[in-house]
Order: C-alpha cells, then sequence, then structure tokens
C-alpha cells in the first residue's frame, strides 16, 4: 500500500525519509516537492491547516486515476497511477504537561480544530454549534493501537491550532475545552480534511519538541524530536505501509 506524508517544513521531511535509507526519488508538484521511499511519499506541504490542506489535496489528486474515456481499453494511457491508501500528517509538536513530555511521541487518536469556530462572552463555540463544517476526524482505532505499540507513542487528541499556543490562560483554555489533549501542532486538521474528502483514512504522528505554555524558544529541542520521528517511522512503517485498511468492526463504526 502507498503512503502518503505531509509535514510543514522540510527538516520535518528528512527526518522522515531518513528513518527508509538510502536517497529518495523527488518528483515535481504544484509548489512542492515529493520525495518517495519505496512506498513512502513524503512531502513537506508548508506550516498551517490551509497550506497543509492545499498541499495534501494536489498530491492526492495526483495519484488519483483520470475516469477513463468511454472508449480507451485497458492497454492504453501509460502507467496508472497507484492510489494513496493512507495519509499521514507528521512532524514535531509541541506537549501538555505533564502528559506529553519532550522527545515523546503522540499518535493522535482524534484530530481537532481547536480554535475554527467562534469565541462568544461565554467563552469559544466549535465551528459544529453553529452548525456547519466539523472540528475533528477520527483515525482508525486500530491503526492507532498498533502505532502506538509499535512506537511507544501515546495516544490521544492532537488539536491544530493556527497559533501556537504562548500563554498559560491559554493553555488552560484549550485543555478546558479539550480534556484529555496530548499535543498541539498546526497541521494535521486541514491534512486531515483533504484525506477526507480524497476517501482516505488519516494518521496524526508527532515528536514533542516543546511543552505547550508561556512561550520559552529556548527551551525547544528539535533536535531530539526531530531524531524521535526518524525513529518512530523506523518502527511505524511495516505497520503503516501492510496496514489493510477498514479491518476491523470498531474501524467500520469509527
Ligand atoms: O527553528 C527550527 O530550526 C525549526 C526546525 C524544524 C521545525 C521548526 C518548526 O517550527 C516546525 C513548525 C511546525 O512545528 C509544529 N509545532 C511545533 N511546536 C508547536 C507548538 O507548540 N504549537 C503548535 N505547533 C507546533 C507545527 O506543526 C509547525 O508547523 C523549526
Amino acid at each position: 500500500m502507498r503512503v502518503l506524508v505531509v509535514t510543514a517544513v522540510p527538516v520535518e521531511r528528512d527526518a522522515v525519509t531518513r528513518a527508509f535509507g538510502g536517497t529518495p526519488e523527488t518528483l515535481a508538484l504544484p509548489g512542492a516537492e515529493l520525495h518517495r521511499s519505496g512506498a513512502f511519499d513524503v512531502l513537506a506541504g508548508g506550516a498551517g491547516p490551509s497550506a497543509a490542506a492545499a498541499a495534501t489535496a494536489f498530491a492526492l489528486a495526483r495519484a488519483t486515476p483520470a475516469p477513463a474515456p468511454a472508449s480507451a481499453s485497458a492497454s492504453c494511457g501509460g502507467t496508472p497511477p497507484r492510489p494513496y491508501g493512507l495519509v499521514v500528517s507528521a512532524g514535531i509538536g509541541g506537549g501538555f504537561a505533564p502528559a506529553a513530555p519532550l522527545g515523546s511521541l503522540v499518535v493522535a487518536s482524534g484530530i481537532v480544530a481547536a480554535d475554527l469556530g467562534a469565541e462568544t462572552p461565554d467563552g469559544f463555540l466549535p465551528v459544529t454549534a453553529l452548525g456547519f463544517g466539523r472540528d475533528r476526524f477520527t483515525p482508525p482505532p486500530a491503526l492507532v493501537r498498533e502505532v502506538a505499540a509499535a512506537t511507544g507513542a501515546a495516544p490521544g487528541p492532537v488539536l491544530t491550532v493556527s497559533t501556537v499556543t504562548g500563554t498559560a490562560d491559554r493553555t488552560a483554555a484549550l485543555l478546558a475545552a479539550h480534556p484529555g489533549a496530548l499535543a498541539e501542532a498546526m497541521e494535521g486538521f486541514g491534512v486531515a480534511e483533504a484525506a477526507d474528502r480524497a476517501g482516505v483514512p488519516v494518521l496524526e504522528l508527532r515528536a514533542v519538541s516543546n511543552t505547550v505554555g508561556p512561550r520559552d524558544r529556548a527551551a525547544w529541542r528539535i533536535g531530539d524530536a526531530l531524531a524521535a520521528l526518524t525513529e518512530a517511522f523506523g518502527k511505524a512503517a511495516p505497520v503503516l505501509e501492510g496496514w489493510k485498511g477498514r479491518n476491523s468492526h470498531e474501524d467500520l463504526e469509527g
């Protein structure tokens, strides 16, 4: 099965491909470059949910077979593209203390749009409370469990935010609105929107580079988190590549 992995920045992309060894083949996409290693296509799609959604949608569309004209025979038209069976949003992220310490891994049991909605005098309303859109995607629970077991990642909700949290008040507000949240990052929900529209399941895997809270850039441990990301993909690769899709009753309901 082919797997599309979407990161924000090139150093995260390279941390993922390093897990597979060798030199990836590169393919040009509108606004980005795919790095292909075996079954894995890895793309640095840009920071934030909008860039991530656009990049993911282009990559998925490129791999979706166009409907064959009525007159076409099976033997013409060149090599058909092989569609993706799974999309993974991956990279570094902020961890909520004490559940997700620096250097640890988190796999999303829910990918949550934490700031998509409306602010009111009585607090935040998610977009779903306004009567439209959606505010979360649920990765296949069996796959989340398998990746957690293979990598040691903690399973739990991962928030997608457009602004990196930088105060204690905002941290408390996020945890109040999303009890049990383990981490925040900026792309998961965008990647998931694009994957969902293509009918492809989605996963999010993050290595914790910093603690969510009052901004302290000097305390970020990006190198350690990138190394953890490489190790995680080394361990998760057989699970991701070998995952056969909706293979349990629970997943059919998820
Ligand atoms: O400054 C660097 O050297 C550097 C190297 C690698 C990556 C970065 C990034 O800033 C990556 C941005 C990416 O990381 C996610 N992220 C990380 N921590 C948080 C956080 O506390 N809150 C939200 N997002 C976070 C996010 O997905 C960014 O797109 C820098």
